[in-house]
């Protein structure tokens, strides 16, 4: 059941999990727990349900969510970046049922299978809980043990395909053999076929060498153009709450999700062995404070910002920070809130010959209406259905780039991206007169890395959340480039007649100096952050949790979600998130079962 408030839950009931955070992460493990009849599973979420609510049901809709302050986000304000000129943008993320999920821009991509497969080497562990005693990061693993394959069952498992809304063909556009078609969680190509499509399918021929098409992304070799997908479901959001926490798995007797709760701390319960299975939870800054004991494990699944903060005020974290603000300090975990990792994108804008565009849903409020009702009558039709792209582009700097003759090559393997971009029915900050679509570069493989630290010991205070955007000569050069190559994308004659001309007057004749500038100007961390307590193998002295994801010299105390990866996928996080959970509940249904 979901209760509003910790007054709903039955009394005198013991838990033998409780998951901090009813998230992306956090609503896989406890609906995956509780398919066990034996486990009672308690879900602890900071806030609110997203029941009913349009912005966070129409897909096209979602883009509003990102709107703060809201009441259903955290309202981070990063701290000024150095990277970006000194700016400090607002930093979105969802404090509702189902996290992130529920308003994030549900694009569908699993990052490259090399992208597992240096998760699994630098984790020492091929299967993530084959329990190899491995202490350097530099150890190789034989590729046959590695995981992309093996990790495969965990991908089918949270993944449903399902047929795009307005049913149109989808022969062409995706490969059906890489996908899972009985999981949970709905995934499906665009319900809506956009004016632009057809134009970026001619530019995959015209400038075949650059930007050859990919039948699919997700078959773990991403490059080239593919038909994008997304998390919805006949043109509805499909979050980890409608999905994982979806009527056929809420009604679990065992299954018990508190909303509006927020847990305070996490309490150390014995000395030896090191053991922390409390916690303490509030419904507001000034509310009565609660304790509650799991009588197996305390899973914290509260996301890359708060899991840190959680962690570092329960005095987990670096023995020295930590005294500092107060705190006594009782596991030296240093790496805790460190290695921060996260995507950076740049939009140039282009006015189009057409009023077929999406800026006027943005500021035409009877267009906006007229297509809600049409989304209304046809139960998740029309425009609305589909969030902005219908492709993405995955795309390497070329070997023989100069960047990658100065630079070691941060991606994770030969066929994996540094580049994601395409062209969107976009949004742009600030909105132009007239009808525009827009053009990215994002960076998918930064070596900047920054951290999240405490800014105070109050856990309803926010973090200091620094981001690294661009602040190595790699990040910047990488992303210039991949500026020029949008440039050459939406340079195509595929597009002869339809492009007018640049938003922001940057063109193929634009400097360095000035790609440079204007991405300083312009661009902005996304949402897809990981590495604040990463995954390290057993017994290694850095890091925070084992391949296992407990927390390394604590027992029953495990983090699940994206804040474990060591580095970001090189791709949208939320299918890397759910695949982990997928297979972390397996961990714990083996280490428990
Ligand atoms: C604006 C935005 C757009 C994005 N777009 C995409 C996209 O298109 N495609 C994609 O793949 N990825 C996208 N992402 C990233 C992706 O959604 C995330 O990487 C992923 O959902 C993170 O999952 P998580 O479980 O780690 O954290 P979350 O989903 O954030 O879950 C953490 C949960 O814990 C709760 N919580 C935190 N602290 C506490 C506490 N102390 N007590 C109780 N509850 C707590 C939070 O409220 C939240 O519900 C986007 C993210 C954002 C922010």
């Amino acid at each position: 059941a979901i209760y509003d408030s910790i007054a709903g839950l039955p009394r005198n009931q013991s838990f033998d999990f409780i998951i901090v955070g009813g998230g992306t992460a956090g609503n896989v493990v406890a609906n995956r727990l509780s398919e066990n009849p034996n486990f009672s599973v308690l879900v602890l979420e900071a806030g609110s349900s997203p029941e009913g609510l349009l912005n966070y049901t129409v897909p096209f809709f979602g883009q509003f969510t990102h709107v703060v302050p809201n009441p259903r986000d955290w309202n981070y304000t990063t701290i000024p970046l150095p990277g970006l000129n000194g700016r400090a943008p607002p930093f979105p993320r969802g404090r509702l049922l189902g996290g992130c999920s529920s308003m994030n821009g549900m694009q569908y991509d699993r990052g490259s299978k090399e992208d597992y497969d240096r998760y699994a080497r630098i984790s020492g562990d091929p299967g993530w809980g084959v329990n190899l005693l491995f202490s350097t990061h530099s150890f190789c693993l034989d590729n046959s043990l590695i995981r992309w394959d093996a990790l495969q069952p965990y991908i089918r498992r949270n993944e449903h395909w399902t047929p795009p809304v307005d049913n149109h063909n989808q022969t062409g556009q995706f490969n059906p053999t890489v996908h899972g078609f009985h999981g949970i969680n709905a995934v499906s190509l665009s319900g809506f076929l956009f004016p632009i499509d057809g134009m970026i399918q001619q530019v995959t021929q015209e400038l075949s060498d650059e930007f050859p098409f990919n039948l699919d992304y997700n078959s773990g070799s991403p490059l080239g153009v593919s038909w994008s997908q997304a998390t919805i479901k006949h043109g509805k959001r499909s979050s980890s709450f409608t999905s994982y926490l979806g009527p056929e798995f809420i009604g679990r007797p065992n299954l018990h999700v508190v909303l509006n709760t927020q847990v305070t701390r996490i309490i150390q319960t014995s000395q030896s062995p090191v053991t922390f299975k409390m916690v303490e939870f509030a419904e507001s800054r000034k509310g009565a404070t609660h304790l509650i004991t799991a009588t197996k494990e305390v899973i914290i699944s509260a996301g890359s910002i708060e899991t840190p903060k959680l962690l570092m005020n329960a005095g987990i974290g670096d023995p020295t920070v930590l005294s500092s603000l107060g705190i006594k300090p009782r596991v030296n975990l240093p790496d805790v809130g460190k290695n921060l990792s996260v995507h950076t994108g740049v939009s140039l804008g282009y006015f189009v010959n057409s009023t077929d565009t999406f800026d006027d849903i943005f500021r035409n409020l009877t267009v906006r209406k007229i297509l809600l009702d049409q989304w209304l009558a046809t139960d998740g039709g029309g425009r609305l259905s589909a969030s902005l792209s219908g492709h993405t582009v995955f795309k390497r700097l070329p070997s023989n780039s100069s960047v990658l003759a100065v630079h070691a090559d941060p991606a994770a393997g030969p066929n994996s991206p540094h580049i994601q971009s395409g062209a969107e029915n976009g949004l742009l900050n600030p909105l132009p007169e007239g009808h525009f679509i827009s053009v990215g570069a994002t960076l998918v493989t930064p070596t900047s890395r920054r951290s999240i630290e405490l800014n105070t010991t109050d856990p309803f205070d926010n973090p200091l959340i620094k981001l690294g955007c661009l602040s190595t000569n790699f990040d910047i050069a990488a992303i210039r480039e991949g500026m020029k190559s949008a440039l050459r994308f939406i340079g195509a004659k595929a597009w002869d007649g339809y492009v007018l001309g640049p938003v922001n007057n940057i063109t193929t004749a634009t400097s360095d100096a000035d790609l440079e500038a204007y991405a300083r100007a312009h661009a902005a961390p996304n949402g897809h952050v990981v590495g604040t307590a990463t995954m390290s193998p057993r017994g290694a002295n850095y890091g925070v949790v084992d391949p296992d994801l407990i927390v390394k010299g604590v027992r029953h105390l495990r983090v699940i979600d994206a804040s474990v990866w060591p580095y970001v996928p090189a791709g949208n996080t939320q299918a890397s998130v759910y695949i982990l959970a997928e297979r972390a509940a397996d961990l714990i249904k083996v280490a428990w079962e």
